[in-house]
C-alpha cells in the first residue's frame, strides 16, 4: 500500500474545475516533484492533501489515514512550506519558529534544541534574533522552511519554495529538500521549473488544467519522448525574410512548433523522418543566415509540449 494514495480526486472552485479526477500513489521515502504551469491545479492538491480545503469528490489517504476522517492526525504527519509566506514579521526568526514548533506540540528543552537545529539547518542561526522584514526574500523562504520542519514531519510539502528567490537562496533550499530527504522525510515539491525538479526528485507527476498527464522517473517521461527532437538555431535575417522562413517551417508536416524571436528559432520536430536539411534548406530559401545550431535532449519541458501543444511557461 502507498504512503500517499490520491484517489479520483475532484475539487471546483465556484463550479469550476480545479482538479479534475486526480489519481496519484506516492511512496514513502520519495522525493515527488509535481510539475505543471500556472493554474495547474497543484497547489490545489497540496491544499487538499493538508486538510486546508475540503474535497469534491474521491478520498486522500497518507499512511492509511484519510484527510476526510482524520484531518487531525494527517496533519501532525505533515510539513507544510506553503507558497504564501507564513512568517510573522514582527517576530524574531527564533520567535517564529518556536512559534510553529508549539503549534505542533513542542515545549521546554525539546522545542529549543529543535529551533536551534532548524535555524541552522536553513542557515539562519546568525540571524536568529532579527525580525524577518530585514530580511531577503531568499532568507525569508528559508525562515518559512525552517518553520515547518521543526516538528520533525515524516512528510514534507513544500509549494514552489523557490519563487523570486536569488541563485544562492535556490541552491540552499534544493540541497535542504536533498538533506531532508536523506534524513527520513518524504517529500513533495511543487514547480513549474522543470530543471528543478528534473535535478531533484525521484519521480515526477506532470498536472496541466487539474489533470495529471503524466508521471514516472526522468527516464521514464524521457523516454516518452525518445522519438521526439528539439533544435535550437541563432539566426539573423530581416522581419519579412524570419515571418517567411517561419511560415515555411510551420507547413513542414514533421515539425510539431516553431518558436521564433528576432536572433533564434526553436524547433520541436518528431524522429525518424524530421530532416534537417530541409529545415536548413527552408531558412536558406529565405535568406536567413544560421549561426549556431544545437540539438537539444529531450526534457521535460519537450514533454509538456508534446502532450499539450503548449509550452510550460507560455
Ligand atoms: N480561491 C480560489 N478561488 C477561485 N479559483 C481558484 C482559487 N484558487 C485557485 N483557483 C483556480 O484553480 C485553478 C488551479 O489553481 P492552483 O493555484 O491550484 O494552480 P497552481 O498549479 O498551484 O498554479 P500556481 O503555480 O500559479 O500556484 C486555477 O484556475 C485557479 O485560478
Amino acid at each position: 500500500m502507498s504512503y500517499i494514495q490520491i484517489k479520483d480526486v475532484v475539487k471546483r472552485y465556484h463550479g469550476k474545475v480545479s482538479v479534475d479526477h486526480l489519481n496519484l500513489s506516492i511512496d514513502q521515502g520519495e522525493i515527488f516533484g509535481l510539475l505543471g504551469p500556472n493554474g495547474a491545479g497543484k497547489s490545489t492538491t497540496i491544499k487538499l492533501m493538508t486538510g486546508l480545503l475540503p474535497l469534491d469528490g474521491g478520498d486522500i489517504t497518507i499512511h492509511n489515514q484519510s484527510v476526510k476522517h482524520s484531518s487531525f492526525q494527517v496533519k501532525k504527519r505533515i510539513g507544510l512550506v506553503p507558497q504564501d509566506l507564513a512568517i510573522y514579521e514582527s517576530l524574531s526568526a527564533k520567535e517564529n519558529v518556536e512559534f510553529f514548533g508549539r503549534l505542533y506540540g513542542l515545549r521546554g528543552q525539546e522545542l529549543q534544541s529543535r529551533v536551534k537545529w532548524a535555524l541552522e539547518f536553513v542557515g539562519l542561526s546568525d540571524k536568529a534574533k532579527d525580525q524577518p522584514k530585514s530580511f531577503s526574500g531568499g532568507m525569508k523562504r528559508r525562515l518559512n522552511i525552517a518553520c515547518s520542519i521543526t516538528h520533525k514531519p515524516e512528510l514534507i510539502i513544500m509549494d514552489e519554495p523557490t519563487v523570486g528567490i536569488d541563485p544562492q537562496s535556490r541552491n540552499h533550499i534544493l540541497e535542504s529538500v536533498k538533506e531532508l530527504n536523506r534524513m527520513g522525510s518524504t517529500i513533495i515539491y511543487t514547480s513549474h521549473y522543470m530543471e528543478e525538479v528534473s535535478a531533484i526528485c525521484t519521480r515526477v507527476g506532470i498536472m496541466d488544467q487539474g489533470r495529471l498527464i503524466a508521471c514516472g522517473t526522468h527516464g521514464e517521461l524521457r523516454e516518452q519522448v525518445s522519438h521526439e527532437e528539439r533544435i535550437l538555431l541563432q539566426v539573423s535575417g530581416t522581419s519579412t525574410q524570419l515571418i517567411q522562413a517561419e511560415q515555411e517551417l510551420k507547413h513542414y508536416a514533421l515539425i510539431k512548433k516553431v518558436i521564433m524571436t528576432d536572433s533564434s528559432i526553436e524547433i520541436f520536430m518528431r524522429t525518424p523522418g524530421g530532416d534537417l536539411q530541409d529545415i536548413l534548406f527552408i531558412l536558406s530559401k529565405n535568406q536567413v543566415a544560421v549561426h549556431s545550431l544545437t540539438r537539444v535532449e529531450p526534457d521535460l519541458e519537450f514533454l509538456f509540449l508534446t502532450l499539450t501543444g503548449r509550452k510550460l511557461r507560455d
